[in-house]
């Protein structure tokens, strides 16, 4: 049967408002990584934090006072929040002054234990180690059965997620440290109600159950995990760790805590 496909527009039958809108669109996907990268600077740089401790709002002499840039690369600390201020990351008040905004207060990372600090997701998440693994997709794509890279991350880094994380100390501290970032427990109280034990599968270092059992006392945590990550954990005392493989064996609980854990699998799991 005939396919009915739709014929896209020829150029020349765009009209010039019609190919300056579409250029405009490919320069936005071209350059969208810098929005990334301008992001992870000003984590690295901790701007977010400098501006919380200036009162929230800073002045670009505050700034240089306040953060690890030389002298010469000042300019270019002005553009740099240029951009940032285009993102929505950052506000301008008043010309030159700059304030958070809800993007960049979770950033902020002198916060309490009720609020919430994102920095290190999204340090992690805009890391190197992401970042080579999505520049090897195309060719990937490309790749018949080559056992050796299952996925574009085993292409550029010789192991899996995981093994990454058993074998490169900093990748693991910054995963670990993203994992941890993310805990929300306030307010959802009647979750718990009736629930004596609890165990959370592939919990990483242990500080969402922690929170839970900082949370909830009454609640017995305990966190399932690899062994080579268990071995990293310090022990506190504060939940148990069970070493151990969630495809083979999960310890009984009146919970089970699946939490950011299935998307490293893919669809047969
Ligand atoms: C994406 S992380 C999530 C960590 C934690 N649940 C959180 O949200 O912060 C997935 C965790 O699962 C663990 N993991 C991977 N495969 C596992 C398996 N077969 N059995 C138990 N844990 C596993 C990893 O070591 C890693 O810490």
């Amino acid at each position: 049967m005939a396919q009915n496909h739709s014929t896209p527009p020829m150029i020349a039958t765009l009209t010039s408002a019609e190919l300056l809108q579409a250029q405009a669109q490919l320069w936005c996907h071209t350059f969208g990584y810098l929005k990334s990268m301008a992001l992870q600077s000003a984590i690295k740089l901790g701007i977010p934090t400098a501006i919380h401790r200036c009162g929230g709002a800073a002045s670009l002499s505050e700034l240089h006072v306040a953060l690890p840039v030389p002298a010469s690369k000042r300019p270019c600390l002005s553009r740099l929040m240029k951009l940032l201020i285009a993102m929505g990351v950052f506000g301008e008040g008043e010309p030159g002054v700059y304030s958070l905004t809800p993007v960049s207060r979770l950033l902020v990372e002198d916060v309490d234990d009720s609020q919430t600090c994102l920095s290190q997701f999204t340090a992690m998440a805009t890391s190197p180690f992401h970042f080579a693994a999505s520049q090897r997709l195309p060719e990937w794509l490309k790749n018949e059965d080559d056992a050796a890279a299952e996925t574009p991350f085993m292409m550029a880094h010789g192991a899996g997620f995981f093994g990454c994380t058993s074998r490169d100390l900093e990748f693991s501290e910054l995963f670990n440290e993203a994992m941890g970032a993310e805990i929300v427990v306030r307010e959802c109280a009647e979750v718990f109600a009736g629930v004596t034990s609890l165990v959370d599968v592939g919990g990483g270092d242990g500080t969402t159950v922690k929170a839970i059992a900082k949370a909830f006392p009454h609640v017995r945590c305990s966190v399932l995990e690899l062994p080579q990550v268990v071995d990293g954990v310090p022990v506190d005392g504060t939940v148990e760790f069970v070493a151990g493989d969630m495809m083979e064996f999960i310890p009984p609980a009146d919970v089970v805590l699946l939490k950011v854990r299935v998307w490293p699998w893919n669809s047969t799991y």
